[in-house]
């Protein structure tokens, strides 16, 4: 698990993120997902994302260092319905520069309540990455709410859904509850391989 999570810098601009050449993973998804409280979870910090029934708060690139190792970015959440034609093109401007300027980036994880079929805006994402050849995972989260079996099901119906707009595979994906604690310590595996593979390459 985790041993360090440190807060590092908040901003809006992509030549202000850290310039330490740690491996870095960027987590996105629709407001009200869980994000904030799934970085918490992960970390074991209660307060280090900021979290509140309140939709749509974070609109910077926050970026957290873990474990002296990689850094965690928790991205401002997408598709929130009560923000203006402006917020969201700067949004769009913030997410597009980061994507596709940060060199460090390994993988990006999107981030979809396990309750929810597939939504346009998401789908739309997740073939932007693809064009842009960012690797990305799903992370299927507030899984506490459905019972095992649902949960499964649920996954296997949203993959089905993909395939029928055209998927052709299904990204990797993680099932996760930030209230009953599951799903951390897979995806924590997940990122050390990639820093495992990320390392071997450079040394
Ligand atoms: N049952 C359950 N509720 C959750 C879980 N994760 C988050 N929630 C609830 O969902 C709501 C939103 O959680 P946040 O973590 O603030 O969501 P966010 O994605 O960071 O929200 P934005 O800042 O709007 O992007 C809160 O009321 C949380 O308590 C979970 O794993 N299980």
């Amino acid at each position: 698990m985790i041993r360090k999570a440190e807060f590092v810098i908040s901003n809006t601009a992509v030549d202000r993120c850290p310039k330490e050449p740690l491996p870095e993973y960027a987590f996105i998804g629709r407001s009200n997902v869980g994000k904030s409280s799934l970085i918490n979870s992960l970390t074991g910090q209660r307060h280090l994302a900021k979290t509140s029934g309140r939709p749509g708060k974070t609109q910077l690139i926050n970026h957290f260092r873990i474990d002296d190792n990689w850094f965690l970015v928790d991205l401002p959440g997408y598709g929130y319905a009560r923000t203006s034609k402006k917020d969201k093109a700067a949004f769009q401007k913030l997410i597009r520069a980061y994507f596709t300027q940060r060199k460090q980036l390994l993988a990006a994880f999107v981030l979809i309540d396990i309750r929810h079929e597939p939504q346009p805006i998401d789908l739309e994402f997740m073939e932007w990455l693809h064009d842009h050849q960012i690797p990305f995972a799903l992370i299927f989260t507030k899984a506490d709410k459905l019972k095992p079996g649902a949960r499964t099901r649920a996954t296997e119906a949203y993959f089905k859904a993909m395939a029928e707009v055209g998927w052709v595979e299904a990204p990797p994906h993680f099932v996760t509850s930030s209230s009953k604690n599951f799903g951390q310590e897979e995806l924590l595996n997940y990122i050390e391989g990639i820093n495992a593979d990320f390392r071997a390459g450079q040394a």
